[in-house]
């Protein structure tokens, strides 16, 4: 069956924390509207850029497109913006059921609102591994009130100027910024404007509920939970958890997640659902929304302190629940036993002629204007570098603990070539960044493929030993997982899939700072490219309107 939407983007004055400011909206609204589909269905989205001044360009995230690798909606990688005024056409198969997004991947510009959810849900007749009676889903994300052109400015400045951190943090697109702080315009901040009341979820008492939540916060690792309720892990991007029961769970940016929720606690209340921002110092106010029990009013506020949610510098609780996660028994997708090859990537922040960038290897990223996915397939090799990046970093000599005497780097645009069909290992080693003297969170997310989860661990990866422990019963397959401060995390995945894919830390500004590397395989596998990708960079010409 095929699934038709059409996606009108404008900016548009919105004020969903109250504070007034230009958000990218979707035919009206930020979030978009959710895209509902059954396994196998055809996707098409008729997208028309009324941005007026600026590209665009749509990524379907955890969608691996499977045969349709140019409609990726990676700007740069798989196709050329979508110019002001035009409309593109992205068509793609929904191949397995579960919980994706959509956002902007083009500059920053994910963070000014442009994004929303898929659903895909299992043919008729057939049922997933737990029961519930309702579905319901929330996406979390951060908010900032200064434009994402003023932030990518600032972070492509010397001197270098920082994002900082979010404003506040959305629930649904609905958040609540203090607008009593000293030096916010009352004619741009309305604490009663009815657009940043908080969202409300209505539940019926004595019932499962299926919650799908996802985040697609620009900087912060959440927290999420709902006052007094506990939750019971159950799907992480697409894949069926083996069942586990959290109170609160931390997400990144880029992660799906669907959760049971019971309503069994005293139906004549409202309560809290939370977020909170962990792993950097927060500076912004817990995110609020309100588990609306019917009939009690859904605007009632309960009287209870909404909970705090866990301390923001632990990380051992964020470590369990990454390490908890694990394929459903009935489930499970065996990894092939051995890699044909590994690739470590150390992930730093470092300069390059003063600016500040993030790294892979010593290799900060740059897009080129042509997109890869063309340049490869009509082999344009003047278009990107044709040296292999490094496959690793100096193991015996770098530490991860201290900043290096030299903290230069280069830029590169090269990609990283793979045999099609070969098994590939990525290990992902975090190390201390330059400035802050920390060690941060950084959620990568890859195109194209899911990839299964061998291991976390903490310090530097021992090729010899944790080799050894790598989990390969019953590994969780994720299109996105976070590797932990001063931690290493494994990840296996099959290149199997013709075309050329971004794999980057889903961190707005990070990426935009270089933090992100390409894969090309099985390139002359690639169909006909159709020329709607085409006509920017050394395509221009080959685009037929
Ligand atoms: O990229 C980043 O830059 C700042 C800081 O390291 C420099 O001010 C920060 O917290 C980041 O995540």
């Amino acid at each position: 069956r095929i699934r038709y939407y059409k996606f009108e983007i404008k900016y548009e004055y919105k004020s969903p924390d109250c504070y007034k400011k230009l958000a990218i909206t979707i035919n009206g609204r930020t979030p978009g509207p959710t895209i509902l589909a059954q396994q196998n269905d055809t996707v098409i989205v008729e997208v028309k850029n009324g941005l007026l001044t600026e590209n665009t360009a749509i990524h379907w995230h955890g969608i691996r497109q499977i045969g349709t690798p140019w409609f990726d909606g990676t700007e740069g990688v798989t196709q050329c913006p979508i110019l002001p005024g035009d409309t593109f056409k992205y068509q793609f198969v929904v191949d397995r059921p579960g919980t994706y997004l959509y956002h902007a991947h083009y500059g920053m510009q994910r963070e000014e609102g442009l994004y929303g959810a898929i659903r895909v849900s299992l043919p008729d007749g057939q049922s997933e591994p737990f029961a519930y009676d309702y579905d319901r889903s929330i996406i979390l994300n951060d908010w900032y009130h200064k434009s994402a052109y003023e932030q990518a400015t600032g972070l492509a400045s010397v001197p270098f100027q920082w994002v900082g951190e979010p404003d506040s943090l959305l629930i649904q697109g609905k958040g609540r910024f203090n607008c009593s702080t000293p030096g916010i315009a009352s004619s741009l901040c309305n604490a009663t404007n009815p657009e940043c009341s908080p969202y409300f979820m209505t539940v019926v008492p004595g019932k499962t509920y299926r919650l799908r939540v996802s985040s697609l916060t620009a900087l912060s690792a959440l927290s999420f939970q709902i006052e007094g309720h506990n939750m019971t892990v159950v799907e992480a991007d697409g894949h069926y958890v083996e069942p586990f029961v959290v109170q609160n769970l931390f997400i990144y940016s880029g992660e799906t997640y669907s959760v049971l929720v019971k309503t069994d606690q005293n139906p004549s209340r409202n309560y809290w659902m939370t977020t909170n921002v962990v792993s950097r110092e927060p500076k912004t106010p817990l995110g609020l929304g309100i588990f609306n029990y019917y009939p009690n009013h859904p605007r009632r506020s309960p009287a209870t302190t909404p909970p705090p949610g866990p301390v923001w510098n632990d990380t051992e609780p964020r470590f369990e629940q990454s390490v908890a996660i694990k394929a459903h028994k009935d489930h499970i997708h065996t990894p092939p036993r051995m890699p044909h090859r590994t690739i470590v990537m150390l992930n730093t922040q470092n300069l390059v002629n003063e600016y500040y960038r993030w790294s892979v290897n010593n290799v900060s990223f740059n897009l080129p204007h042509t997109p890869y996915l063309i340049a490869l397939k009509k082999n344009l090799t003047h278009v990107f570098s044709q040296v292999s990046p490094p496959t690793g970093y100096n193991y015996s000599s770098y530490d991860i603990y201290t900043v290096p005497e030299n903290t230069n780097a280069t830029i590169s645009d090269a990609v990283y070539r793979l045999q099609f069909n070969t098994t590939v290992d990525i290990i992902l080693q975090n190390a201390i960044s330059m400035n802050n003297k920390t060690s941060e969170t950084h959620p990568w997310h890859l195109h194209g493929h899911d990839f299964w989860v061998l291991g976390y661990g903490k310090g530097k990866f021992d090729m010899y030993n944790d080799q050894k422990n790598f989990n390969l019963e019953n590994p969780i397959m994720k299109n996105t997982v976070a590797v932990h401060p001063y931690g290493w995390t494994a990840l296996r995945f099959v290149a199997d899939n013709p075309g050329a894919w971004l794999f980057h830390c889903h961190i707005e500004s990070h990426f935009f700072m270089g933090m992100g590397v390409v894969f090309e395989e099985g390139i002359e596998r690639v169909g006909k490219l159709p020329s709607s990708i085409m006509g920017c960079g050394e395509t221009k010409g080959f685009h037929k309107p």
